[in-house]
Formats: C-alpha cells, sequence, structure tokens
C-alpha cells in the first residue's frame, strides 16, 4: 500500500493548495486533531481479540450483551419530572401509552437538596425543574397505576438517594411486590456532585459512606436493582470534554470500588450492579468512540487491577441523554437535528437506555409534544435507520479504532493522574476537577466567540426574527398543594413510629453502621425527606465548599 504521507504530499496538499482548508477548528471537542484521512498504517499491529473481542464478551468494546439490539432495543427511557406527583404520573403513563420502555424520574431542587416542600428554603422551587417528593405519600401517588415488577424506573437523586430510594421500596412492599423482582436505577453518585454539580448535602466522606451503604445492603435485599449511576452527564454538561468527561466519570466508578472493598465487600458482589451514565454531544465519531473505550476500560481494570472474576463485573452497562448543553435557545427547533444526530451516535456506541432531549429544553421543562416528539426521535432511530441489524456496525473503521484507542489512551492518563493525585477525594479537595474542566471551557468559549467553532444560529446563520415556541408552564399553586398533603401527613402518621425510625437512623449513621434499614423502616413510618436528612445533617455536619483560587 502506498504510504498515508505519499497520498498527503501529492493529492492532498495540492488540493490544499488549490482550496486552502477552512477557517475552522478541525478538532474535535476534546482538542483531538484527527487527520484528513486514516488507513491501514494507523492501526498496524491491531490484535482484534485484545482490543474489542466480539460482543458480550471480554472485553466488551463491541457491546455488553450477545445479541445487543437485535434481542431487545436500548431502553427508550424519557427523563421526566415537574409539578405535582398527580402531574407527572399523568406524564409517565403518557410517555409509556407513546412507546417509552422505563420511567426516568426528575425532582424539584428542593427534593435533590433533602428538604420537604414546606421549608422555608424551597419556597419559590416546589415542582420547578422536577417533581416534588417530601414523604411516602407522594411516591405512592407519582406511581400510582404504574406496575412496578414490569417497568423500571430511574431516579436522579443524588445526596438524598437513600431515602428516596427507601421510599420507592417502602411503596412497592406497601403493594406487595417482590423486592427481588423490582428492577430500576437511583443515580447515587455523589462524587460527581463535588466534581460538576455541586448538589451535595454533607462532607465527602460521610456521603460516600452513604452509597457505599447501598453497594452492601443493594445487591442482597433488591437484586436486579443498579443502586448507583455513576455519571459522566454533568461532568460533561459543566464544561468538560469528552475525554475528561470519560476519564473523571471512570475514576468516580473506581473510587466506589476501592471504598467498597476497603469496607470488606466481595467485588463480585457488588460490581455486577454498578451502572454508568454519559452525555453524547455533536461530536459523531469522538462520542461513539468514547463508549467503545469506556466499556474497554472498565473491563480491564476491573479485571485485572480489581481482581473481579465474575464477567457481569466486567460490563459497563449505560445510560445516555443527548447534551443539554448543545441545546440552543436560539432557532430552537434546530435542536431537534442535534439531538438527532446525538442520539444516533449513543445508539451506535452500544447504550443500553437513552434519554433524547426535546428540542425546547433551551428555554423551558419540555412540553408533552416535545416530549413525545423526542421519543419518536428514538423510534426513528430504532425502527427506520436500519442501524439495528448489526451490532457495532463502526468496527474495523480506521477512523474509529484508532479514536477508540486514542480516547482510551488520554482517558488512562488522567485516570493515573488522579491515581497520583490520591484519588477522587482528594483531588476534589486539591481542586484538580474544577481547574480541568474550567479550562477545557474556557477554551470552547473562545474558539466559539472568535467563530472557529461554528454553532448554526448562535454564531452564524442568525435569524433577525426568533421562531416561538409554547412553553410548559408549572402552576404556582403547587407550593399550597404540596404543604396541605405534607400536613395531613404528619396528623395522620403514628408520631411514635416515626420518632423510634428516625433515632434508629440516628444510631446507626452515628455508629458507622448501615443505614438502609432505618431509611425504609423510616419511609415505612412516612417520615419525611427532610426530617430524614435533618438527622443525617446533625450527625455528619453540612458541606460547605472551599473558595479555590
Ligand atoms: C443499566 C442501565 C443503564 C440500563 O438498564 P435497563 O434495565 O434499561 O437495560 P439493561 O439492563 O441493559 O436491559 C434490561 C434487561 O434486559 C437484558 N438484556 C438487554 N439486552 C439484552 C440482550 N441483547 N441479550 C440478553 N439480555 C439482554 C439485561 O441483561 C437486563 O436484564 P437484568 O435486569 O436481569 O440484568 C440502568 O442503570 C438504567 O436504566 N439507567 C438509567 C439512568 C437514567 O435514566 N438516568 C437519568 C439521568 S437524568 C439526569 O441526571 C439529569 C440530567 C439533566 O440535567 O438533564
Amino acid at each position: 500500500m502506498r504510504p498515508k504521507h505519499a497520498w498527503m504530499r501529492e493529492t492532498y496538499q495540492k488540493s490544499t493548495e488549490r482550496v486552502p482548508e477552512r477557517p475552522v477548528a478541525h478538532r474535535t471537542l476534546s482538542n483531538i486533531a484527527p487527520d484528513p484521512i486514516y488507513t491501514p498504517e494507523d492501526v498496524q499491529g491491531f490484535d482484534y481479540d485484545e482490543k474489542l473481542g466480539y460482543p458480550g464478551e471480554y472485553p466488551y468494546t463491541r457491546g455488553v450483551y450477545g445479541s445487543m439490539y437485535r434481542s431487545k432495543l436500548w431502553t427508550m427511557r424519557m427523563f421526566a419530572g415537574f409539578g405535582t406527583a398527580e402531574q407527572t404520573n399523568e406524564r409517565f403513563k403518557k410517555l409509556l401509552a407513546a412507546g417509552q420502555m422505563g420511567l426516568s424520574t426528575a425532582f424539584d431542587l428542593p427534593t435533590l437538596m433533602g428538604y420537604d416542600s414546606d421549608h422555608p428554603l424551597s419556597a419559590g422551587e416546589v415542582g420547578k425543574c422536577g417533581v416534588a417528593v417530601s414523604s411516602l405519600a407522594d411516591m405512592e401517588i407519582l406511581f400510582d397505576g404504574i406496575n412496578l415488577e414490569e417497568v423500571t424506573t430511574s431516579m436522579t437523586i443524588n445526596s438524598p438517594a437513600n431515602a428516596i430510594w427507601a421510599m420507592y421500596l417502602a411503596l412497592a412492599k406497601k403493594k406487595g411486590y417482590d423486592w427481588k423482582k423490582l428492577g430500576g436505577t437511583i443515580q447515587n453518585d455523589i462524587l460527581k456532585e463535588f466534581i460538576a454539580q455541586k448538589e451535595f448535602i454533607f462532607p465527602p466522606e460521610p456521603s460516600v459512606k452513604l452509597v457505599i451503604d447501598t453497594f452492601e445492603w443493594g445487591p442482597e435485599n433488591v437484586p436486579r436493582w443498579n443502586f448507583i449511576s455513576v455519571s459522566g452527564y454533568h461532568i460533561r454538561e459543566a464544561g468538560a470534554t469528552a475525554v475528561q468527561e470519560l476519564a473523571f466519570t471512570l475514576a468516580d466508578g473506581f473510587e466506589y470500588v476501592e471504598k467498597a472493598l476497603e469496607r470488606g465487600l466481595d467485588v463480585d458482589a457488588f460490581a455486577p450492579r454498578i451502572s454508568f451514565f454519559f452525555d453524547v454531544h455533536n461530536d459523531f465519531f469522538e462520542e461513539i468512540a468514547k463508549f467503545r473505550a469506556a466499556r474497554r476500560i472498565w473491563a480491564t481494570q476491573m479485571r485485572e487491577r480489581y481482581g473481579a472474576k465474575d464477567p457481569r463485573s466486567w460490563m459497563l452497562r449505560t445510560h445516555a441523554q443527548t447534551a443539554g448543553v448543545s441545546l440552543t435557545a436560539q432557532q430552537p427547533l434546530n435542536n431537534l437535528t442535534r439531538v438527532a444526530i446525538q442520539a444516533l451516535a449513543a445508539v451506535l456506541g452500544g447504550t443500553n437506555s437513552l434519554h433524547t432531549d426535546a428540542y425546547d429544553e433551551a428555554l423551558a421543562l419540555p412540553t408533552e409534544e416535545a416530549a413525545t416528539l423526542a421519543l419518536r426521535q428514538q423510534q426513528i432511530i430504532a425502527y427506520e435507520s436500519g442501524v439495528t441489524h448489526t451490532i457495532d456496525p463502526l468496527a474495523g473503521s480506521y477512523y474509529v479504532e484508532w479514536l477508540t484507542d486514542k480516547i482510551e489512551a488520554e482517558a488512562m492518563r488522567y485516570i493515573e493522574e488522579i491515581r497520583r493525585l490520591g484519588g477522587v477525594v482528594r483531588g476534589i479537595e486539591q481542586g484538580y476537577f474544577l481547574r480541568e474542566i474550567g479550562d477545557a471551557s474556557y477554551r470552547f468559549q473562545q474558539e466559539v466567540e472568535s467563530g472557529e467553532r461554528i454553532i448554526v444560529g448562535v454564531n452564524a446563520f442568525q435569524d433577525e426574527k426568533e421562531i416561538e415556541v409554547p412553553i410548559q408552564e408549572i402552576d404556582p399553586e403547587i407550593e399550597r398543594i404540596q404543604a396541605e398533603r405534607l400536613a395531613r401527613v404528619r396528623r395522620e402518621r403514628d408520631p411514635e413510629r416515626v420518632e423510634q425510625a428516625l433515632e434508629g437512623l440516628r444510631q446507626a449513621a452515628a455508629g458507622g453502621r448501615n443505614t438502609m434499614p432505618h431509611f425504609v423502616e423510616a419511609a415505612l413510618a412516612y417520615a419525611t425527606l427532610g426530617e430524614m436528612m435533618d438527622v443525617l445533617r446533625e450527625v455528619y455536619g453540612v458541606y460547605e465548599e472551599p473558595v479555590m483560587v
């Protein structure tokens, strides 16, 4: 074969002498500068078995299941929640009727921060960015008429994850469902809160302890539950590159594994139920390569470094969401195209579950019509595009394999650096992640402002007149409705049972024992979220982020 550099010199260069390269960034969003072309030269010595293997086999680069989408499509799982439990329950049912396959719950800010809807700090935020859940009474309404053994549910909840999961389990118990048959996911990834999203309550050490309680208690009691969704999404949305997102997320995953091992847990008891969650942005091939590299790194590290023997411990199963940060308020219908490209990348990358953002989400929470349209985008990819016929169809592309290797190598460089710092918590304390993400987002913004990176409708091809799209309004009455329900809950429950359950939780937390059984007992007693979190605030204290200079 004629060497690549010969073609570059003889043909490519001549072509660019006649018409120069366009003055845009020929760099991926991770600042990788690909060559104009890839050939067999770029993947010399490529060992198929070592790098790829077959789908369903180590190192799972080509996908975690043997038959992937030929047997079962990815779960179409739309993130939804707003207003009261009644309103969200109605949205859930509409999405299921429209063909959605699993549920995904968005909670409001007070719930995410562990406050009841009637707490003074909740004022103005109740039901705004998700559904308000303050007690088992809200949970009962939220899942009314939904079969918990048939539908798997994801709950995006972090610092108060143990409490919210306990409420869901209490609901299942009261309704007579078998915990052994329940499937779902709690996000429960506190490290990325310290790194990026900043919705933490307690200091890092006790926060991670609460997570590890679920690692210990979950597999035995709710074996089909994914008790963590280690999330790169929010790291990416905070401005990280694809490589940083991958590296920091996997580093978080390894940190949890290490903490669980320190507690004396068997790696193969918990690792099979660790799940992941990645963003999927516009740079099509980079995103596909990211998913493939993620599976390879996780499998290799879990087997070689952490000694996992069960193949399920090596499998990186992941949810994906199209990039909220890529959506534009300008010309909002353009977002439909962005989301389609991103969703296709997630599917070609072998995701196991997917949320597609609605086109109106740069403006407000999605309307029902916009959310349904986003689901339809997934259905068109699934049923009309033909990409599901063949597993990992881009394997063997010189570029995709080169890029997968490159992203793997760059992510590993970061992972090794974090290990040298002493791990993720030490990195957080030193401001490492803040600096790295800050530098990346600054570079991106500069590229946009200089016009080197074009965003259609924003820094190029702008319209004089903006298109108006309908906006989802949130009813301010929700706060009153929630306060009344909470007052009724407090009036009707058995105060002694609540007191005992909260005392049990306090003692378990103070004594360093597993808190999960006590959260479940408190949830069954209708203790409120705020009451449970207040007990832990007293025991663990609250975290104030140090000012980084
Ligand atoms: C593991 C995942 C990723 C996916 O779980 P799912 O149940 O959907 O899918 P799954 O586990 O892949 O498949 C379901 C079952 O079918 C089986 N299965 C699937 N495909 C198969 C195949 N081809 N062959 C054999 N078996 C197969 C699996 O083994 C599994 O069985 P078993 O069960 O028996 O193993 C989970 O964690 C999940 O659903 N995550 C969603 C997280 C989420 O929605 N987050 C929202 C964040 S939103 C957010 O954070 C806010 C962002 C913002 O700010 O906007």
